[in-house]
């Protein structure tokens, strides 16, 4: 396999003269396991380490690298064991995030060309919630489309007024109707796929995510797997895989993170229109940039010179850092749920004293 067809395209060799040590090989990351990584390269997927000075050379958590993401590694024992010394820039990036506070930033992603956003045609298809992923998607870097699952729960009709609604409502992604149990879609979505770009999927519980995601790694049953190995230190660990390469050659991201995003809330009245700001953010320098100090944001350049009003940029803002935009993960409630708990219950003895 040619490491271009993992997606080291020329965009990414241009980068290359520019990493900090420049010697290395190019590897993409294909799982992350708290401190330990699998990278993956043109001939096998391995277990890795971030070196030793990385931490020291790095500003904040969002420079750490998550899945998808190219890294610069040197190769130890024979190529069974490698060292992560380098990041290279991210040409997308799937994130929560509170605009303007780094802290508040959680990376979900790098480096996806595509997200499939799934809405099922019965009962979850929101005009209201599919903008949000939109905006998501396309603040990323991401080029969103809309897949609308169980179109075997619907008929013709119902089917034709949906994708009616999604135009007027000015959304201009592609859209696609499927079914995981006709199989009607199937051919057309891994159509869509190419060999060497990066997908996701994206969407509520119970709109048939696990299905589809089963319907196409199925056939490769080795990908699926978790990958077994020894560590550095000699300890037998087990991962599972975040990034599979598809029989068709397409690759697919899918990460505890990503599950969490399907609880995506819907707040009321903010149905403005997002959709320029959100173009914008498309040409932004740095992936993950936050619109509000970075050169090369073109959010803020279309405020200075009027392009966009400063309403419209504040209510971008505030979409993005909605609480229930960027949800925060289950785990992450739950341990407030229980910080929470233990408040009341201190308060309690002390009431009590
Ligand atoms: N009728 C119909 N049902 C489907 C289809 N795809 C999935 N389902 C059903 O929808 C339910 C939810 O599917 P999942 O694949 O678990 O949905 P999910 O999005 O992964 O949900 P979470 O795992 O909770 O994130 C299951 O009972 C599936 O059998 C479809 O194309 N048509
Ligand atoms: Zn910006």
């Amino acid at each position: 396999m040619d490491i271009r067809e993992l997606g080291f395209d020329e965009w990414f060799q241009k980068e290359q003269k520019n990493l900090k040590k420049s010697d290395g090989s190019p590897a993409r990351i294909s799982a992350v396991d708290r401190d330990s990584y699998l990278i993956r390269n043109d001939t096998r997927e391995i277990r890795a380490e971030l070196a030793g000075n990385f931490l020291y050379n790095i500003d904040s958590d969002m420079d750490m690298p998550c899945v998808g993401d190219w890294v610069n590694v040197q190769y130890f024992d024979n190529g069974t064991f490698a060292v992560i010394y380098d990041l290279y820039p991210r040409k997308s990036f799937l994130q929560r995030k509170a605009a303007g506070k780094s802290k508040d930033r959680q990376a979900i992603a790098a480096n996806i060309d595509t997200a499939f956003i799934v809405q099922s045609c019965d009962a979850n298809f929101n005009i209201h919630r599919l903008e949000r992923y939109i905006v998501m998607a396309l603040d990323g870097r991401v080029n969103p489309v809309l897949l609308l699952s169980k179109k075997d729960l619907v008929t013709p009709d119902e089917l034709s007024r949906m994708i009616e609604s999604v135009q007027n409502a000015g959304i201009r992604c592609t859209i696609l109707p499927i079914s995981s149990r006709t199989e009607e879609g199937m051919a057309d979505l891994k159509a869509l796929m190419e060999t060497g770009k990066t997908y996701c999927l994206l969407g509520s519980s119970g709109v048939g995510k696990t299905t589809l995601l089963n319907r196409l790694i199925g056939q490769n049953i080795f990908e699926t797997q978790e990958v077994r190995e020894f560590d550095g230190k000699g300890r037998h660990t087990t991962t599972r895989r975040q990034l599979t390469v598809l029989d068709g050659g397409a690759m697919l991201v899918d990460t505890p993170g990503m599950r969490e995003l399907g609880t995506l809330g819907m707040g009321d009245g903010i149905h403005e229109s997002f959709a320029d700001a959100a173009e914008l953010a498309n040409d932004c320098r740095f992936a993950d940039c936050t619109h509000t100090t970075e050169d090369g944001c073109a959010l803020l350049a279309a405020l200075s010179d009027g392009r966009l009003p400063r309403e419209r940029y504040e209510s971008y803002m505030k979409l993005l850092s909605e609480a229930d935009f960027h949800e925060l993960s289950y785990a992450e409630k739950r341990k407030k749920d229980k910080d929470f708990g233990r408040f009341i219950k201190t308060a309690k003895k002390q009431v009590r004293k």
